[in-house]
């Protein structure tokens, strides 16, 4: 039995942080760092039949082109990823009157749509970016003991010896991958792809320089010249690894999406950020309105 502390219920038997009862979720989540994406989101649904939100966790369950699907926000970075994956995981995941995990597990689809900066220079503004794989510069996957069954060993070692990472004095990343069976049916190949940085900040964890220096002068550099099977890192944000590491270890299926709204190389930024998310919002829920429940 999972004791009170652990798995925490509100009075009204919701999830601590989420606030939401096992009956209010889809089986298909799109996730979003912005709680107002979640109206940008769901103000495309046919019928929302749910709304609820607690801090910085805005949810809104409806119904797309007859799709049942959650638009859930986890606010910004890695840190949330952890409370968000492992609630949604609970609610299904766990019989909350027994306090039990339930004998079937299921697997949820998760749909992270975000803002990104490209890291390469020929990433157009306002064009989208599928992560086939991420590197966590968070250290949320050390804290789990299963990390080896979701890393990608390979991927790692490569990374550490092209960047020479040592020289870095950064701590080294971890790197985990997208579902790609959920990413096929998905037809994310018609989007770029390649491999995210995802960064435990905004300003010196992806290279940016206000009043205060990074450690590395080189830290873009390193990660620019990076390439394995071909896939370079392509874009940097807050969120991917983390979503990858935690799905890939509770059994979920989970891609990522960005809509690029900085170029690191050019210095440039979108001049319509609102209508690039929103072209990201339609193309997501277009694709998710493909696949079957
Ligand atoms: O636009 P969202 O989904 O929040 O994603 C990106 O934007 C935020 C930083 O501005 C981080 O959360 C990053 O991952
Ligand atoms: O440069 C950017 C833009 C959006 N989100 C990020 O995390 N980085």
């Amino acid at each position: 039995m999972i004791r009170e502390s652990e798995l925490i219920l509100n009075p009204d038997g919701s999830i601590y942080h989420l606030g939401l009862l096992p009956q209010d979720l889809a089986e298909t989540v799109i996730t979003v760092g912005d709680p107002d994406r979640v109206d940008q989101v769901s103000r495309h649904f046919d019928r929302i039949e749910l709304k609820k939100e607690n801090r910085e966790f805005r949810t809104h369950t409806g119904v797309y082109k007859g799709k049942r699907i959650s638009v859930i926000s986890t606010g910004i970075g890695p840190d949330n990823i952890d409370i968000v994956i492992n609630e949604l995981d609970a609610l299904v995941n766990i019989d909350f009157q027994k306090r039990v995990e339930k004998e079937k597990p299921m697997s949820l689809d998760l749909i992270r749509i975000g803002t990104c900066g490209g890291l390469q220079p020929e990433l157009e503004l306002d064009s989208l970016a599928y992560s086939s794989a991420a590197l966590g510069f968070d250290n949320l996957l050390h804290y789990y003991r299963d990390k080896t069954e979701v890393m990608l060993a390979e991927l790692l070692k490569d990374f550490e010896q092209q960047t020479a990472w040592g020289q870095s004095g950064i701590p080294l990343p971890y790197a985990v991958g997208s579902n790609i069976e959920l990413a096929t049916q998905l037809g994310l190949s018609s989007i770029q792809a390649g491999i995210t940085a995802t960064n435990v900040g905004f300003y010196a964890p992806q290279g940016r320089s206000l009043r205060l220096r990074p450690t590395d002068d080189r830290y873009l550099d390193r990660l620019k010249g990076f390439s394995f099977n071909g896939q370079k890192i392509l874009n940097l944000e807050m969120e991917t690894a983390a979503i990858y590491a935690m799905a890939g270890l509770l059994g979920h299926r989970a891609v990522s999406i960005s809509v690029v709204l900085a170029n690191r190389s050019s210095g440039a930024f979108s001049k319509d950020a609102p209508a690039a998310i929103d072209k990201m919002i339609r193309f997501t829920l277009d694709r998710l309105s493909n696949i079957e429940n």
